[in-house]
C-alpha cells in the first residue's frame, strides 16, 4: 500500500468494502477501473485496457467509460451478470483540499438497474426476497424503476411456483440456503435468475417492521395490510434493507408495499404459464403467445399491467364485471376509443420516468418527457368524464397537476441537449443571474466582430480573421503571404499550413471574462435544473396514481379493440360451476389462419352430466386446440376481457391446471415420463371442485398398458375427487378410456370428426359427441413423410390386428393355451429368431390378462421397429 499513489491507495479502500462488485471510479469526466476489474470491464465492454502508474515502477491495469455514456456500459456489465459499485467524487474537485473524497452511492445488480437502456419497456424489472419459516414462505418483490413493491406468503410449495409468475431478475436468499437444494431448483425454474445473498434468518420480525415503519414513517402495519403476518413482513423488511443499502438510502418513489393472498387470484402455475402460452409460445417467442394477440397497448405501463392481468386473473365476480363493462362501453364507442388511443399514444412512461427524477438521474429530455405526458391527462380526463363506473374513476384519479407542467414548461428549453453538461437547457427569462451570463456571451458575439473590423483597419490586413479552439481559445488568424503586416504587439500561438495564429493581451482579457461567464452559466444551470427536479420530485405519489390510472385505461381499451377486431363476446361470469362456451375459438391459433378459416366448437362442462370429457380423435384433428382453447377463454374471462366465442357462460375457475405434451424439463435431467408424472401428481394433489383440468395424452410416456392404467385411474380420481370431482377435459389416443362414459354419467365421449376421402383424412375440426371410430394414425403419418413401404406394412399389420387377431390372442392369453398363441404371434409379425427365443421363455400360464397385453404391446413395438 505504502507504494501506490494517494489516488490508488483511495481506490483500494473502496474495493475493499465492495469485493464482489466492479468499481466504477469517477475521475473527471470517466469512471475509471482498476486491476482484475479493469481486466474483466475490458473484455465484457469490449474497451481498450491500458494502464496506470502505480507510483513505483509497476503499471496498474486499468479501462474507463465516460460518464455521458455511462449507462449504456452499466447495462451491457449487469446484463453479463455482473454487480458495479458506483463511486462518485462527492466534493467539487475545485475546492477540495487535496485528494477529492469519494463514496459508493449506489450498487447495481440486475435487479436493481432503472436505466432504459437495458430495461424491456413493457416487463417489469422485479427484485425479489424470500424468507422461509417451517412450511410457510415469504416473498416480497419490487421493481426500483418504478417503484412497484408487492408482497405475500404462501406455502412453501408453492412458492417456487409464484417465483415463476413473477420471473424476478435478481432474488435474494437467505445466506443459508447457498447451497442448498431449493436454490437448485430455483436456478432450474428461473434460468439467469442472478442470485444475491443477504442474512435474512437473523433478521427478525420485529426488527423488519421496525425497518418497514421507519421507511415509511408510519406507527402500523395495518395500513399496509401487513399486521399479522410473519415470513412476509420479514421479506418485505429484508428486501428493504437490501434495497436501502444498495441505494444508499435513497428510495424515495418505493410505493407502500401492497400485500395480497394467492387466493385472490386465479392461480397460474409455472406449467400452465408455459403450456398456455401465455407471455411466450412453447418455442420462446413472444409471437404465437396469448400476449401477442392481446397487446394493443400504447404505454409502457399499460403493457406491464396486461402482463399482470393476464397472470393474475380475478376470482371476484363484481371486479371481473367492473372491467367487462368497461371494455363494452369502449367497444361501442369508436369515437371515444380513438380520442384516448391517440391521447395515450403521447403518454410516455410515466413510472419510469418518476423513478428517475426521484433518483436525481432523471435527464432535461426526462423533464420535457414528463411535461408532454402531463399535458396529454386532461384530454384523457375530458373524454372519460361522465362515464361513471371504471371509466369515471380512472378519470378522478388522474392528476394533470398543471404547477408542474408550468414549472417545467417556463424553464426548461425545447430543444435542451440530452445531457446537462454543455449547458443550454435553462430558457431565456427563467432566472435573471443566468440571463446574465448569456446576455455576456451574446455581447461577446458583436464585441469579437468589433475587435475584427477594428485589426483589420489598423494593420490593413484585410482577410484577418477572428477564431476560437479548445487549446488556445480566441485567436487571430493571418494567412502566411500577409504576415509582414503583422503588428509588435501580436504574440504568435501556432502555425499552420498556410496560416499563423496570435493572440493580443487585449484578447486574453475577453476570453477569460467570457469563459468565467460560460463556466458559472453551466453551474447555474446545473443547480436551476436540480432544484426543478427536486420539486418535481415532491409530485412522485401523484404522478405514480396518474400512471397506474393511464396503465389500466391503456390495456381497457387494447382488450376492447381486440374484441372488435376479432369479434369476441361478453362473456357472462356465473357463480356456479359451469363452463358453456358457444362456438369458442382459440384467441392465438385463429390469429394465424385465414379469417373464417377457424372451425369453432361448443362445449360444457359441469357437474352434473359433463364433468370429465374424454375427447378422442386422429392426430392433428384439433385435440389439444379444442383443450387449449376452453382454458383460454376461462382465462380470458376472469382477467376482464372478452373472449372468442358466439356466446360464454364461465363459472368462476380458482385454478387450471394443464397437463400437455412433451415440455422442455428434458433438459433438466428429467424423463419425459417423470415430468408428466409429477405434473400429474401435482394436478391430483391440488385441483378443487372448482378447478379447471386439462389433461392431454397421460401416461402415453410408459409401456400402453402402464399408460392405460394410469390414464384410467387419473380420470377416476378426477370424477371423485372432493366429493364434486373436479371439470376435466381429457384428451387421449386411448380409445379403451371411452368406456368410462358407460360406467358413470358424469364422463361425456367427445371426438373431432374427420372425412376420410381416397384413404386420405380431412380434418373438420369439429367436435361432436361419441368417440371416435378411428384413430387415423397411418394416414397421419403418410402425410408426415414416413415412407411407404412402412406405411403399406402398417396397413397391414392393423388389418390383421382389426380382423380379430389381437382379441384372439389375448383370449388364448387369458385361457393360457401356450401353443396356439406363439403360433398365432408368430404368424402376424413374422418374428426373427430372438422373438421366437423369447416366446419361448414365457409361461403363458402363468400369465394375468393384464401381462398378456403387455407381452403384446411389446411385440407390437418390436414389430414396428423391425
Ligand atoms: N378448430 C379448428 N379450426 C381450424 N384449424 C384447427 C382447429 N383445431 C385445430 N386446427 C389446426 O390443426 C392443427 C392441429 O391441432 P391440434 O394440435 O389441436 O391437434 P391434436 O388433435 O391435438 O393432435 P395430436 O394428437 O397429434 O397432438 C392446429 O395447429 C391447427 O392449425
Amino acid at each position: 500500500m505504502a507504494r501506490l499513489t494517494p489516488m490508488l491507495r483511495q481506490y483500494l479502500e473502496v474495493k475493499e468494502r465492495y469485493p464482489d462488485a466492479i468499481v466504477f471510479f469517477r475521475m473527471g469526466d470517466f469512471y475509471e477501473m482498476f486491476f482484475e476489474d479493469a481486466e474483466i470491464a475490458a473484455r465484457v465492454l469490449e474497451i481498450a485496457l491500458t494502464s496506470r502508474d502505480k507510483g513505483a515502477e509497476e503499471k496498474v491495469p486499468m479501462c474507463g467509460v465516460p460518464v455521458v455514456s455511462a449507462s449504456t456500459y452499466l447495462a451491457r456489465l449487469v446484463q453479463a451478470g455482473y454487480k458495479v459499485a458506483i463511486c462518485e467524487q462527492v466534493e467539487d474537485p475545485r475546492t477540495a483540499k487535496g485528494l477529492v473524497r469519494r463514496e459508493v452511492v449506489r450498487v447495481v445488480t440486475p435487479g436493481l438497474y432503472v436505466e432504459d437502456e437495458g430495461l424491456e419497456s413493457k416487463s417489469h424489472n422485479y427484485i425479489a426476497s424470500l424468507v422461509i419459516e417451517r412450511d410457510q414462505a415469504g416473498l416480497a418483490v419490487v421493481d426500483l424503476s418504478t417503484g412497484h413493491f408487492r408482497v405475500t406468503e404462501v406455502p412453501l410449495e408453492g412458492a417456487l411456483g409464484e417465483l415463476f409468475r413473477l420471473e424476478p431478475r435478481e432474488l435474494l436468499l437467505p445466506e443459508g440456503l447457498r447451497e442448498s437444494s431449493l436454490t437448485g431448483k430455483i436456478l432450474q425454474s428461473l434460468p439467469g435468475v442472478f442470485l444475491s445473498f443477504d442474512d435474512l434468518e437473523n433478521l427478525s420480525r420485529g426488527r423488519a417492521e421496525v425497518l418497514i415503519k421507519e421507511h415509511y414513517q408510519v406507527a402500523t402495519l395495518a395500513a399496509f395490510g401487513l399486521d399479522g403476518l410473519g415470513p412476509g413482513v420479514r421479506a418485505a423488511g429484508g428486501l428493504l434493507r437490501y434495497l436501502s443499502e444498495t441505494q444508499k438510502g435513497h428510495l424515495p418513489h418505493l410505493k407502500p408495499p401492497l400485500f395480497y393472498r394467492l387466493s385472490q387470484f386465479m392461480l397460474i402455475d409455472e406449467t400452465t404459464k408455459r403450456n398456455l402460452e401465455l407471455l411466450k409460445s412453447l418455442s420462446g417467442e413472444r409471437r404465437g403467445s396469448l400476449i401477442s394477440v392481446l397487446d394493443r397497448t400504447r404505454t409502457p405501463m399499460g403493457g406491464r399491467l396486461l402482463k399482470h392481468w393476464i397472470l393474475y386473473p380475478l376470482l371476484d365476480r363484481a371486479a371481473i364485471e367492473e372491467r367487462l363493462s368497461a371494455v363494452e362501453l369502449l367497444l361501442a364507442d369508436g369515437y371515444l376509443r380513438e380520442r384516448l388511443s391517440g391521447g395515450l399514444a403521447e403518454v410516455y412512461d410515466l413510472e419510469r420516468l418518476n423513478a428517475r427524477v426521484a433518483m436525481k438521474t432523471a435527464t432535461p429530455r426526462d423533464l420535457l418527457a414528463l411535461k408532454s405526458s402531463l399535458l396529454r391527462i386532461p384530454h384523457l380526463k375530458e373524454a372519460l368524464t361522465g362515464k361513471g363506473g371504471v371509466l369515471g374513476r380512472l378519470a378522478e384519479e388522474m392528476a394533470p397537476l398543471p404547477e408542474l407542467v408550468d414549472l417545467i414548461a417556463r424553464a426548461i428549453r425545447e430543444e435542451a441537449p440530452a445531457s446537462l453538461k454543455d449547458g443550454g437547457v435553462i430558457k431565456e427569462g427563467f432566472n435573471p443571474e443566468l440571463d446574465e451570463y448569456l446576455r455576456l456571451r451574446q455581447d461577446a458575439a458583436g464585441f469579437l466582430a468589433e475587435i475584427e473590423r477594428r485589426e483589420r483597419a489598423r494593420t490593413g490586413i484585410p482577410n484577418l480573421k477572428l477564431g476560437f479552439n479548445k487549446v488556445f481559445g480566441y485567436f487571430i488568424e493571418v494567412t502566411k503571404s500577409q504576415l509582414s503586416k503583422v503588428p509588435e504587439d501580436y504574440i504568435r500561438k501556432q502555425t499552420l499550413v498556410s496560416a499563423e495564429r496570435f493572440i493580443t493581451p487585449e484578447l486574453k482579457t475577453f476570453e477569460e471574462k467570457v469563459l468565467s461567464a460560460e463556466e458559472k452559466s453551466k453551474a447555474l444551470e446545473q443547480k436551476i435544473f436540480e432544484e426543478i427536479r427536486q420539486k418535481a420530485a415532491a409530485f412522485g405519489p401523484k404522478i405514480q396514481q396518474t400512471a397506474q390510472a393511464v396503465a389500466v385505461l391503456d390495456v381497457l381499451v387494447s382488450l376492447a379493440e381486440v374484441a372488435e377486431e376479432r369479434d369476441y363476446c361478453r362473456p357472462e361470469i356465473l357463480d356456479e360451476p359451469i363452463i358453456e362456451i358457444k362456438e369458442g375459438r382459440h384467441p392465438v391459433v385463429e390469429a394465424f389462419l385465414p379469417s373464417g378459416a377457424f372451425v369453432p366448437n361448443d362445449l360444457r362442462l359441469d357437474h352434473e352430466d359433463h364433468l370429465l370429457l374424454i375427447i378422442t380423435g386422429p392426430n392433428m384433428a384439433g385435440k389439444s386446440t379444442v383443450l387449449r382453447q376452453t382454458a383460454l377463454i376461462v382465462l380470458l374471462a376472469q382477467m376482464g376481457s372478452f373472449v372468442p366465442a358466439q356466446k360464454a357462460r364461465i363459472g368462476l375457475v380458482d385454478r387450471i391446471f394443464t397437463r400437455v405434451g412433451a415440455s422442455d424439463a428434458l433438459s433438466r435431467g428429467q424423463s419425459t415420463f417423470m415430468v408428466e408424472m409429477t405434473e400429474c401428481a401435482h394436478i391430483l394433489h391440488q385441483a378443487s371442485s372448482r378447478s379447471l383440468v386439462i389433461l392431454d395424452e397421460i401416461g402415453r410416456g410408459t409401456a400402453t398398458y402402464d399408460g392405460l392404467s394410469i390414464a384410467w385411474a387419473v380420470a377416476e380420481y378426477l370424477l371423485e375427487k372432493d366429493g364434486r370431482g373436479v371439470k376435466t377435459l381429457f384428451a387421449t389416443h386411448y380409445h379403451e378410456l371411452t368406456e368410462m362414459a358407460r360406467l358413470s354419467e358424469k364422463v361425456k365421449n367427445f371426438n373431432i370428426a374427420v372425412k376420410e376421402w381416397n384413404d386420405q383424412v380431412i380434418f373438420l375440426h369439429r367436435l361432436q359427441p361419441g368417440p371416435a371410430n378411428r384413430s387415423y394414425g397411418i394416414q397421419v403419418a403418410a402425410l408426415a413423410g414416413v415412407p411407404q413401404p412402412v406405411i403399406r406394412r402398417a396397413k397391414e399389420i392393423l388389418r390383421r390386428l382389426e380382423a380379430g387377431e389381437f382379441e384372439i390372442l389375448t383370449g388364448m392369453a387369458r385361457k393360457g393355451s401356450r401353443k396356439r398363441l406363439r403360433g398365432r404371434q408368430l404368424d402376424l409379425f413374422s418374428p426373427d429368431n430372438l422373438l421366437k427365443q423369447r416366446l419361448q421363455e414365457i409361461d403363458i400360464d402363468q400369465l394375468t390378462p393384464i401381462e398378456a397385453l403387455n407381452i403384446l404391446a411389446e411385440l407390437k413395438r418390436l414389430a414396428k421397429e423391425d
